[in-house]
């Protein structure tokens, strides 16, 4: 288990955590969400005893990371892949890290195998892609055979197959009842993959509850879109009745917070043909997009979704 408590960090000006208060059970992945810059790295180092905080205190397995006696065999990380020696050979690496902390050098094959590094191992780390860098920072990760992962953009430069691989990883590792922290910025990936969720924003929490709770949660907001070659009618009909309604780029209606069978009753009683009701319910990216929206730091331009990209 992980326990943050009033966890802050100041840098300067910069208050990069911010009284943050949360904790991480065993048996599940939770997925970290924020956006750039809101303190998920800043949060994952203090835990790893990487940065001290400025107040408040992180906890693995109930100490300290840095008075942990066999830390990792405690808990594993893969925080920033690039930083591997590079005229080494990843199972060199590997056995550098186990023999500085007394693990077994067997180990050093066993994970080789489990993140699929094969003969890739034996050359130098300077020649490997991205993909293969990830691998070899969880195969470090998972050297000591912690009990506590935290993987911080564990996905970054990974092709499709290893997406699917890292989501299969990750998932055996909580069914083995590991404590998984798992930052990511691919929300379809977070929504097929987390079972709890804590959202930061300017590193204040935002939310920390299971998937299925952010799922039906206020932000999660039904819709109901709908098909009719009469729009304008509808729509003035809808409007009238107080609902809001929103067009989208396929040329359909999105109705905010009424249900199918208002929406067609509505039609029925103003004579308009409707070919298509359905009810949607948005994506993660849509709800994290809500929840996070007044804690973006650097924003381009604001997009609109398109409306037709929350149905699923
Ligand atoms: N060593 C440092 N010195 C000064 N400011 C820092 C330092 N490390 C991080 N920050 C600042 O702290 C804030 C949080 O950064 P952090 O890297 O933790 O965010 P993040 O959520 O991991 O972002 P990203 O998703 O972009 O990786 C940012 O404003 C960042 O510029």
């Amino acid at each position: 288990m992980i326990e943050v408590r009033g966890l802050t960090k100041q840098y300067g000006a910069v208050r990069a955590v911010d009284d943050l208060t949360f904790e991480v059970q065993p048996g599940k992945v939770t997925g970290f969400l924020g956006p750039n810059g809101a303190g998920k790295s800043t949060t994952m180092r203090m835990v790893l005893g990487l940065d001290r905080p400025s107040a408040g205190s992180a906890l693995v397995a109930g100490r300290p990371f840095a008075r942990l006696a066999e830390p990792l065999r405690t808990a594993g990380a893969l925080l920033d892949a690039q930083a591997v020696h590079p005229g080494r050979s990843g199972r060199d690496h590997l056995r550098v890290a186990a023999r500085a902390n007394g693990i077994p050098l067997r180990r050093v094959d066993e994970v080789v195998d489990q993140v699929g590094l094969g003969p890739a191992s034996r050359r130098r780390v300077k020649g490997y892609s991205l993909g293969m860098r990830q691998r070899l920072g969880i195969a470090t990760a998972l050297l000591g055979d912690p009990a506590v992962l935290l993987f911080d953009e564990p996905m970054n430069g990974l092709d499709l197959d290893g997406v699917r691989w890292i989501r299969r990883l990750v998932r055996q590792l909580a069914d083995e009842g590991r404590t998984v922290l798992l930052s990511s910025h691919l929300m379809s990936e977070m929504e097929q993959t987390a079972d709890h969720l804590v959202i930061i924003g300017r590193g204040r929490l935002i939310a920390d509850a299971s998937m299925a709770e952010v799922m039906r949660g206020e932000s999660a907001r039904r819709q109901v879109q709908v098909r009719t070659p009469f729009p304008d009618e509808l729509t003035g009909a809808l409007l009238r009745r107080q609902l809001r309604v929103h067009p989208t780029d396929v040329g359909d209606l999105l109705v905010e917070g009424a249900s199918p069978e208002t929406v067609g009753d509505v039609a029925l009683e103003v004579g308009v043909a409707v070919h298509r009701l359905a009810e949607v319910h948005n994506s993660l990216e849509q709800i994290y997009l809500d929840l996070t929206g007044d804690s973006v730091q650097y924003r381009v331009a604001a997009e609109p979704v398109p409306a037709g990209q929350v149905q699923r």
